[in-house]
């Protein structure tokens, strides 16, 4: 994601590259950020934050939660913007986001396209219609690199699910089944996640009746969708100074 945004960013009209960070023994450390395209950004890659913030206003960060935690100490501390795509927070990860959101502007967001957040609000209103005699299941499946599970879209979409039902997704989330587990719980929402090649995301939520089933799917071709939805997100944050935001409220979908 990271080479990605640096591409649209030296494309964009209206966005300059203002700093490029890499991890502490990151062979690229103290290279051009657009060097890998054969181009100039004229901006290192560095792993000290003071340097490689110096001159941002905001910063898009789609790391690990162990690293967004530490980036977003810094850009609390200094009032840079971020936009926050990465996924497999904890509570208290999440609770750090909301917290540092009262002193910057932040969008936080497990999915930053269109199509998904669209599907999103589908997901709401089927979730209302098939609150009983449906079981659901969510499925996703994502390219082998991939080192959280499930998906944190696929969280969003169960949380999105048991909401409209007026449930918690703590309560009902079934997560991994083996074994002898005895019959489906029929208020559960269970979660299956597919790893392989190079699946870019795929996301299906099954609402299995009796005579019927229904699949809301979204199958993302290109990672493109992501990174048009981060710039989108950082424009959006132009004119606010704190706040925690997500994609529906970029995209006017609440
Ligand atoms: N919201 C959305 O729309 C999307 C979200 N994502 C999420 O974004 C995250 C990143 O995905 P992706 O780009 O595929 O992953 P990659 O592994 O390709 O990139 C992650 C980058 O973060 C660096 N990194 C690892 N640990 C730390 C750390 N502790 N501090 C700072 N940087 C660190 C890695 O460095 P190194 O390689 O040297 O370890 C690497 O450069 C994932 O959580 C993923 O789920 C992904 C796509 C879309
Ligand atoms: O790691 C990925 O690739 C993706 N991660 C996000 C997630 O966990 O939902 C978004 C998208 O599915 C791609």
């Amino acid at each position: 994601m990271g080479r990605m945004l640096v591409e649209a960013i030296q494309n964009a009209d209206d966005a300059v590259l203002a700093g490029a960070l890499g991890v502490p023994d990151a062979p690229e450390l103290g290279s051009d950020a657009a060097a890998f395209l054969g181009k100039a950004a004229n901006v290192l890659i560095e792993a000290d934050l003071a340097k490689g913030l110096a001159q941002a206003d905001y910063l898009i960060d789609f790391t690990r939660p162990e690293g967004t935690l530490k980036h977003l100490e810094y850009c609390a501390a200094h009032g840079i913007k971020m936009i926050i795509g990465t996924t497999g927070f904890d509570e208290a990860g999440k609770a750090a986001i909301a917290e540092a959101a009262k002193k910057t502007a932040i969008v936080f967001a497990p999915n930053m396209s269109v199509g998904v957040n669209v599907t999103m609000k589908l997901l709401e209103l089927a979730a209302k219609s098939f609150s009983h005699g449906y079981d659901i299941e969510i499925i996703e499946a994502h390219h082998r690199h991939k080192v959280d599970a499930p998906s944190g879209t696929a969280l969003k979409m169960g949380e999105v699910i048991a909401e409209a039902q007026g449930r918690k997704l703590e309560d009902v989330a079934v997560y991994a089944r083996e074994g002898i587990t005895g019959e489906r719980d029929p208020s559960s929402i269970g979660f299956a996640a597919i790893r392989g090649g190079d699946i870019v995301g795929d996301h299906t939520v099954l609402f299995a009746g009796i005579g019927e089933r229904i699949e809301i799917t979204h199958k993302s071709s290109s990672r493109v969708t992501y990174v048009h939805g981060s710039l989108r997100a950082a424009r959006f944050l132009n004119d606010k100074s704190t706040g925690l935001y997500d994609m529906q409220d970029v995209l006017g979908l609440r």
